[in-house]
C-alpha cells in the first residue's frame, strides 16, 4: 500500500479539489509533455492519464485514489527505491519523465496548519537525450541529444540545415552544417535518441519523414530555443565568456542550432550545468559522405534487424572500456577525408602492433579503468556518489600509470604525442588525494556514509568511536539490566519508531510493570510475543548514539564537498584525461584486432587508386571462421588517373558477389576510420561519397522495397557521385521487367561511366551487360568462378576476369530443395527457351505439359522405405527457401548434401 503522510488526504466530494490535487495539477500543466512522478513519501504517484500509460507501459497496477471533480482519480505508483528501473523502461519507450520531489519535510509543512501541503516542485525532466545515471544508460553507446535548425533557401536556393548534438553525460558537443539533401545522413550518422525541431518544422511534411527516419524520439520545441538573435548570448552565458570567438568560427544557423540544445538543457536540468565542452563544428566534407541507405545496407554499426551483433562495428570492436567503445562507434560512423588525420590514427595503431608488450600492458591497465567522463558529469550535477569519486581516482590512477609507459614514444606520431600530453596533464595528486580518503567499500548514496576512510580525519574517527562506544554502552547495559529485573531473556533493540528500547518476554511483563522495576522501566507497547520498555538512560544514550552519528555523517559529507570541489575545479584535466584513454583504448585494440587477424596498415592518399590486394568481408569472414571454414580472398582495382574503373561482377546466385561488392566498401570506411584493414595490402585514394545499394528484390526484408525507391536511391547516385566517390549497386533494375531492368541498368552503367567517373562495383545477373566492356574503356568484366560436377555446382568464391557464362540458377534451386519435378520442369523451359531465344516463350509452354514430367517421376510405392532417405525427404520438405538467410541456405545444402551421401553408403 502506498504510504502517503495523513496531510495528504485526498479524497474529495463532488467538486472539490484537495490542496494537494490543487499541487498536483498545477505541476502537471506545467510539464504537459511529460509523465510527471509526483513523490509521495516512498512512491513516485502517477495520476489520471499518466498513470494508465504506466500502467500500460510498465505492467504496474492501476489503482484509484479518491475523487477529483467528482470522479475517481487513476493513480498508479513505482518506489522510490526502484525508480531507475521504471525510468529506464519509460524512457526507452520514449516518454519522458518530470520527477517532482517534495522539496521539504512533511513535519515542517504541518507547522504551516493541518491543511498545508508539502512543497513541491520538478527537479529534472528525464527524457531519452539527457540521461546520466550509468543504470539508465548503455556503457558502450554514446546518448545524443540533437537539435536541428533551418535556414530557408532564398530565391530558388535550396533550404540548409544546422544539426547541434551533444552526449550530455560526457559532455560532448558537435556541430555540423549541410544542405537540405545532406540532412538525413547526417542525422543517420549521429543516430540521436532524441532531437529537438523547431515546433513549425515537426509538422512539415516533407521533414516528417525524415524526423521519422532518424529513430530519435523526436521533441517539437518552442521557436524561441532557436532564436538566431539570442544565440549567441544564451550560449555566451552557458560557459560564461563574453564571447564565442575563442572556440571557433561558427554559422548563424549553427549558433541557432547549438542554442536550442542549450535552452532544451536548461530547462531540462533544472538549473543544474552539464559541464559540456565548447562545441566544436565538422568542416563541411571532413567526412566520408554516407546516406542512410548505403549505411544500413552495409550494416555499418548494426545489421539490418538492429542488431550490434554481426555489423562491422562488432566484428573489429575489441576495446576495453565503454569510453573506447563509444569512440569507435562514431569514428566507424564518420570516416575521414584528411589524410593527413587518417595517418595520424593510423601512426598509433602501428606503433601499437609491432610494440606488443606495451600494448599488452596498456589494455590490462585499461581494462580496470572506469568511465571518468561519466562519472564527472556525474558529480558535476551534484547526482554522483561515493564511486564517481572513486571512479575518477582510478582512471586518474590508470592514466598516471600509462603516462610512464608511454612517455618514451611520444615521437611516434602527432596523436601519440597528444595522448602523452593528455596524460601527462591529468591531475595525478587529485587522484590520489581522493585514494587517500575513499574506503575500500563503497555505498552507492553519500547519505549513507561510511565512504570516508578511517584515519583520514581524527574528528570523523573521534565521532564514529562515540558511536562505537555507545553500542559498547548499551551491550553493558543490557547485562546490568538482565542482572537487576533477573529476566535473562530481556534485550536491548532498536527499531525506528521507539529507538532503543527493553524487551521481555510477556510472562515478564507484570513484574516489570509493577515497583519497584516500574521505577525504571516505562511502558511502552505490548505486543503477542514481547513487552517493551524504555528507560531515561537509554533515552539519553540514544542522544548522544545519533549525534555522534550525525556528526560523523556531516563530516563525512564535507569531505565529499571538499573532494567534488576539487574534481569540478580539475574538470579540465579529467576530462581530457578521460578522453586520452579512450583514444588510447581504441588504437590498442585496433592495433590487437590487427596483430590477431592479420590486417595491414592501408595507404590512404590523395590519389583516385583503390588498389586492394587479397581483401577480405570482416564479418563473413570472422563468422566462417568460427564454423571453421575460411574465407577465399579476392582482389579489387578500381583506380585509375582521372576517373574510376566499374567492375561488373557476374556469377550465380550464392558465389559470393555481394560479400565481394561489401568487402571493398568497408574496407574504404575502416581505412578511413583510420583502421587497419582485412587484405594483403591496400591503397586507396580518399573517398568522398560512399553508395551502397541493392536491388529492390533482395530489400523486401526491410519493407521498403518499391521498385521506386530503387529509382529514387538509384537516381541519387547518379545525380551525386564524382570521380572521388565509390558506388556499389548490387542487382540494381531487378526489381522490374527484364528488358525494363535491363536496359535500366545499361544506361545507369553508360552514366556512371561517362558522367560520374566513379570507382565503382556493378554485380549483375544481365549478362548481356558484359557486352558493355567492348564498348566502354573503364568497364571490367569480372565473375565469381564456380565448379561444375556431376551436374553440380560449387562454389569457389574467386574473382576472377570474365563474364560468367551461365546462371546456374536451376542448379542452386535444385540445391536448395526445389522439388525434383520442379526442377526438372525448369531445366526443360529453360533449354526450350535458349533453343527458341526466348522469343516464343509462351507458345512452347504448351509443348510441355506441365505434370507430365511431375507424373513420370511420381515415386512407385517401394517395398520398405530407405531410412537415410525418408530423412533426406523429410529435410527437404522441411526447408521453406523463401524464408532463408543465405547463411542458412548454405547450410540447408550441406546438411542436404551430406544426407544424401548416406543415403549412397546405406
Ligand atoms: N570470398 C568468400 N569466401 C568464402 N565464402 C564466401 C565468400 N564470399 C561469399 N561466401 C559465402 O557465400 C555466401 C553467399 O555469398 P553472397 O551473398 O555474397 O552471394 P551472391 O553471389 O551475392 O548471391 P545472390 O546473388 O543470391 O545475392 C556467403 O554467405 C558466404 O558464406
Amino acid at each position: 500500500m502506498n504510504e502517503i503522510a495523513p496531510i495528504e488526504e485526498s479524497a474529495g466530494e463532488a467538486g472539490y479539489v484537495t490542496p494537494v490535487m490543487a499541487q498536483y495539477v498545477e505541476i502537471k500543466a506545467a510539464n504537459p509533455d511529460c509523465l510527471l512522478f509526483y513523490r509521495m513519501g516512498d512512491f513516485y504517484e502517477l495520476f489520471f492519464e499518466d498513470a494508465e500509460t504506466a500502467s500500460r507501459a510498465l505492467g504496474i497496477t492501476l489503482t484509484k485514489r479518491g475523487k477529483h471533480l467528482g470522479q475517481d482519480i487513476p493513480m498508479a505508483g513505482v518506489p522510490v527505491h526502484a525508480a531507475d528501473d521504471y525510468l529506464q523502461r519509460l524512457i526507452a519507450l520514449g516518454h519522458r519523465v518530470a520527477v517532482c520531489e517534495q522539496l521539504e519535510d512533511p513535519a515542517e509543512a504541518r507547522k504551516r496548519g493541518s491543511k498545508a501541503v508539502v512543497r513541491r516542485d520538478v527537479v529534472r525532466l528525464v527524457t531519452p537525450g539527457t540521461l546520466t545515471e550509468e543504470t539508465l544508460l548503455d556503457a558502450r553507446r554514446s546518448n545524443f541529444l540533437a537539435a536541428v535548425a533551418r535556414q530557408r533557401g532564398s530565391e530558388g536556393a535550396t533550404d540548409r540545415f544546422a544539426l547541434a548534438w551533444i552526449d550530455m553525460s560526457t559532455g560532448a558537443f558537435r556541430l555540423a552544417e549541410t544542405a537540405a539533401a545532406g540532412l538525413p545522413a547526417l542525422l543517420a550518422r549521429v543516430e540521436p535518441k532524441e532531437l529537438l525541431v523547431p515546433d513549425n518544422l515537426f509538422d512539415e511534411d516533407e521533414l516528417r519523414r525524415t524526423w521519422k527516419a532518424s529513430g530519435a524520439a523526436v521533441a517539437p520545441v518552442p521557436r524561441a530555443f532557436f532564436d538566431g538573435a539570442t544565440a549567441h548570448d544564451r550560449l555566451a552565458a552557458y560557459y560564461g565568456v563574453r564571447a564565442l570567438d575563442g572556440f571557433g568560427a561558427f554559422s548563424r544557423l549553427e549558433l541557432s542550432a547549438a542554442a536550442a540544445v542549450v535552452a532544451y538543457v536548461e530547462k531540462t536540468q533544472v538549473g543544474g550545468r552539464p559541464p559540456l565542452d565548447p562545441p566544436a563544428r565538422d568542416a563541411e566534407g571532413g567526412v566520408m559522405a554516407i546516406d542512410a541507405a548505403t549505411r544500413a545496407n552495409l550494416e555499418l554499426v548494426r545489421t539490418l534487424s538492429g542488431e550490434r551483433r554481426g555489423s562491422l562495428l562488432a566484428a573489429v570492436d575489441r576495446t576495453v572500456t565503454g569510453a573506447g567503445a563509444r569512440l569507435l562507434a562514431e569514428r566507424i560512423a564518420a570516416p575521414l577525408t584528411d589524410t593527413a588525420a587518417i595517418r595520424d590514427r593510423l601512426d598509433t595503431i602501428d606503433l601499437l602492433v609491432a610494440e606488443t608488450g606495451l600494448r599488452t600492458t596498456l589494455r590490462s591497465a585499461l581494462a580496470r579503468a572506469p568511465d571518468m567522463a561519466r562519472a564527472f558529469t556525474r558529480l558535476s550535477l551534484d547526482r554522483g556518489g561515493p564511486r564517481d569519486l572513486a571512479a575518477i581516482a582510478a582512471g586518474l590512477e590508470v592514466a598516471d600509470r600509462l603516462a610512464a609507459a608511454l612517455a618514451p614514444h611520444g615521437h611516434g606520431g602527432v596523436e601519440i604525442a597528444a595522448i602523452v600530453d593528455g596524460l601527462a596533464g591529468a591531475p595525478h595528486a587529485l587522484g590520489e588525494r581522493i585514494a587517500d580518503a575513499l574506503a575500500d567499500e563503497l555505498p552507492l548514496l553519500k547519505r549513507d556514509g561510511g565512504f570516508v576512510r578511517g584515519g583520514f580525519r581524527a574528528d570523523l574517527d573521534e565521532a564514529r568511536a562515540l558511536r562505537e562506544d555507545s553500542r559498547q554502552v548499551i551491550a553493558a547495559l543490557q547485562a546490568t539490566y538482565a542482572e537487576t529485573t533477573e529476566i535473562r531473556a530481556l534485550k536491548i533493540r532498536h527499531n525506528g519508531v521507539l529507538g532503543y528500547f527493553v524487551e521481555v518476554p510477556p510472562a515478564h511483563g507484570p513484574a516489570m510493570m509493577s515497583d519497584p522495576l516500574a521505577r525504571t522501566f516505562i511502558h511502552r507497547q505490548t505486543l503477542a510475543n514481547c513487552v517493551r520498555f524504555s528507560t531515561t538512560e537509554l533515552g539519553q544514550l540514544e542522544g548522544r548514539i545519533a549525534s555522534a552519528a550525525e556528526r560523523a555523517l556531516a563530516i563525512e559529507l564535507s569531505v565529499f564537498s571538499d573532494l567534488l570541489a576539487a574534481v569540478v575545479e580539475a574538470g579540465e584535466g579529467i576530462k581530457v584525461a578521460a578522453a586520452t584513454l579512450a583514444t588510447l583504448d581504441v588504437a590498442a585494440a585496433l592495433a590487437e584486432l590487427a596483430d590477431a587477424e592479420g590486417w595491414v596498415r592501408p595507404r590512404v592518399d590523395d590519389s583516385l587508386a583503390f588498389d586492394v590486394e587479397a581483401g577480405r568481408h570482416p564479418v563473413v569472414e570472422q563468422v566462417l571462421k568460427e564454423e571453421g571454414a575460411s574465407f577465399v580472398a579476392n582482389d579489387a582495382r578500381l583506380g585509375g588517373e582521372d576517373a574510376g574503373r566499374l567492375w561488373l561482377v557476374t556469377g550465380p546466385n550464392m558465389a559470393g558477389k555481394s560479400t565481394f561488392l561489401r568487402q571493398n566498401a568497408l574496407i574504404a570506411v575502416l581505412a578511413q576510420a583510420g583502421c587497419f584493414v582485412p587484405a594483403r595490402q591496400a591503397r586507396i585514394g580518399v573517398v568522398d561519397r560512399l553508395f551502397s545499394r541493392v536491388g529492390a528484390a533482395d530489400d523486401l526484408a526491410r519493407g521498403r522495397s518499391t521498385f521506386m525507391v530503387e529509382m529514387i536511391e538509384t537516381a541519387a547516385i547518379l545525380n551525386q557521385a564524382g570521380p572521388r566517390a565509390f558506388v556499389v549497386l548490387d542487382e540494381i533494375g531487378r526489381g522490374t521487367a527484364t528488358f525494363d531492368g535491363l536496359s535500366i541498368a545499361w544506361a545507369t552503367i553508360e552514366h556512371l561511366h561517362e558522367v560520374n567517373r566513379a570507382r565503382a562495383l556493378f554485380a549483375t545477373h544481365y549478362h548481356e551487360l558484359t557486352a558493355l566492356a567492348e564498348r566502354l574503356p573503364r568497364i571490367v568484366n569480372a565473375t565469381v568462378k564456380v565448379k561444375e560436377w556431376k551436374g553440380d555446382v560449387v562454389f569457389l568464391h574467386e574473382i576472377v576476369p570474365g563474364a560468367a557464362d551461365r546462371s546456374y540458377g536451376i542448379q542452386v534451386a535444385k540445391l536448395a530443395g526445389l522439388p525434383p519435378a520442379v526442377v526438372e520442369r525448369a531445366r526443360a523451359v529453360l533449354a526450350e527457351l535458349e533453343r527458341t531465344d526466348g522469343g516464343k516463350a509462351a507458345a512452347i509452354l504448351d509443348d510441355l505439359p506441365l505434370f507430365s514430367a511431375a507424373r513420370r517421376r511420381a515415386p512407385a510405392p517401394a517395398a520398405a522405405p530407405d531410412p537415410a532417405e525418408t530423412e533426406l525427404l523429410a529435410a527437404l520438405d522441411a526447408l521453406a527457401p523463401d524464408d532463408l538467410t543465405p547463411r542458412e541456405a548454405i547450410d540447408a545444402l550441406y546438411r542436404l548434401k551430406s544426407l544424401r551421401a548416406r543415403a549412397r553408403r546405406d
